[in-house]
């Protein structure tokens, strides 16, 4: 075990195992598998993921996930368990994807719900005051702000995104919270261009918003697959000197800290096992095909900027968000689809993908095979 490290919220304590994912591994992978890739499967049910928050109706799941992790503390675990979630429902989400996919809209009262759905979170961490919780708040959202105003759906949610993402920082600032913002990833926002505007919004809207304490920093990678640290640069980084994680947080914090936000990191490690990537383009982000379970959570990250290395996206779960759609949205690879986002018919993207909220099943073999560390 690591030394507890002062404000890192991931040292002296063990995550907590998702059993969502847990239960979509039993139900969709293992009765199709056998021998090894089933004991692998098995194995991989048990590595902490972050339980995503995507709509409303999920929170309550995250008061029954809170009960657990306290009563294994009465219990006498040790070292005690966090958990770990994902803030992840604004209105407009997901501004520059193909297909609008949250369940809220701004259009339709979407700020009002959002806040009520931060609400409905706080109450859960106020009740489970005994419990450590880390959360990681909004992905892509900021990061969208950055590079997509040019997108006119990100250019209109732009006010009503940063109101959200300051409401939720100010109420979920609790003693027994730690908060990172959404970063994107070096691929996205580590570019000489945007690298700047990127540390000026961020550091803008923490400080903004009263520098809460709860907030820690932020999350880099999330549903990415870039290497942590890069023996060589791979080719399709050409251009962007910060081209792995390491390189992105070490040129990021800097320029934060002399806006204000003196900022610790965590990055998505659950699919970047494979380097290099098979993409053929850096910003290809939908379901990348050759890709690979990562390096399990740990805090043995050998850079005093990071505190971990966490699995924010569970591996197997289609690139977008878990919601019920009417009709089928990106992440899909049928082109017929009334809602299809072209990423994921992409050259290197794994395909036939399935409709949104469902296991992708291939996937999550692939992830399983190309292990790294193997399981
Ligand atoms: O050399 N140059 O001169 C030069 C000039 C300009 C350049 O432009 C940069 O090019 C980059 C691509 O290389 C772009 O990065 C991509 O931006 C997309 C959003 O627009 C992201 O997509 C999101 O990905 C999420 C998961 O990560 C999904 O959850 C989410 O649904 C999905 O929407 C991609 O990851 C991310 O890789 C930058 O914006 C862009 O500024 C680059 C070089
Ligand atoms: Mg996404």
């Amino acid at each position: 075990t690591t030394a507890a490290v002062a404000g890192n919220p991931f040292s002296g304590v063990a995550l907590y195992a998702n059993p969502y994912y847990a239960s979509e591994i039993s139900t969709s992978a293992i009765p199709s598998l056998t021998g090894a890739m089933a004991t692998k499967a098995a194995a991989a049910a048990k590595v902490p993921t972050f339980v995503w928050l995507d709509t409303a109706s999920k929170v309550p799941l995250m008061g029954t996930f809170l009960g657990n992790i306290r009563a294994a503390n009465k219990a006498g675990a040790s070292p005690p368990v966090a958990g770990t979630f994902v803030v992840y429902d604004l209105p407009d989400r997901d501004c520059a994807a193909l297909a609008s996919n949250g369940e809220y809209s701004i259009a339709d009262n979407g700020v009002a719900n959002y806040k009520a759905y931060i609400d409905s979170i706080k109450a859960l961490l106020t009740t489970y005051s005994d419990v450590k919780t880390i959360l990681v708040v909004e992905p892509d959202s900021l990061a969208n702000l950055v590079t997509n105003l040019n997108v006119a759906k990100c250019a209109n949610a732009e006010a009503a995104y940063k109101e959200c993402v300051t409401y939720a920082i100010q109420q979920l600032n609790l003693p027994n919270v730690s908060m990172y913002l959404d970063a994107g990833h070096a691929g996205w926002l580590g570019w000489a261009a945007n690298i700047q505007p990127a540390a000026t919004l961020f550091a803008n809207l923490y400080t903004a918003a009263g520098s809460p304490a709860a907030v820690r920093g932020l999350a880099t990678n999330v549903a990415n697959y870039n290497a942590w640290s890069a023996t060589t640069c791979a080719s399709y980084t050409q251009g962007d000197s910060n081209c792995d994680e390491k390189k992105y947080i070490n040129a990021l914090a800097p320029l934060l800290a002399a806006a204000g936000f003196p900022a610790h990191f965590i990055t998505d490690t659950s699919r970047n096992g494979v380097q290099p990537t098979a993409q053929l383009a850096w910003g290809d982000w939908c379901n990348v095909m050759g890709t690979g379970f990562g390096v399990r959570p740990t805090t043995n990250t050998g850079d005093a900027l990071e505190d971990a290395f966490v699995w924010v996206k569970p591996g197997g779960e289609c690139d977008q968000p878990r919601i019920l759609l009417t009709s089928t949205a990106k992440g899909t690879s049928d082109t017929t689809a009334t809602r299809y986002d072209a990423h994921c018919g992409l050259a290197d993207a794994l395909k036939p993908a399935p409709e949104a909220g469902t296991w992708f099943e291939a996937y999550f073999e692939q992830l399983l095979t190309n292990a790294n560390p193997s399981f």
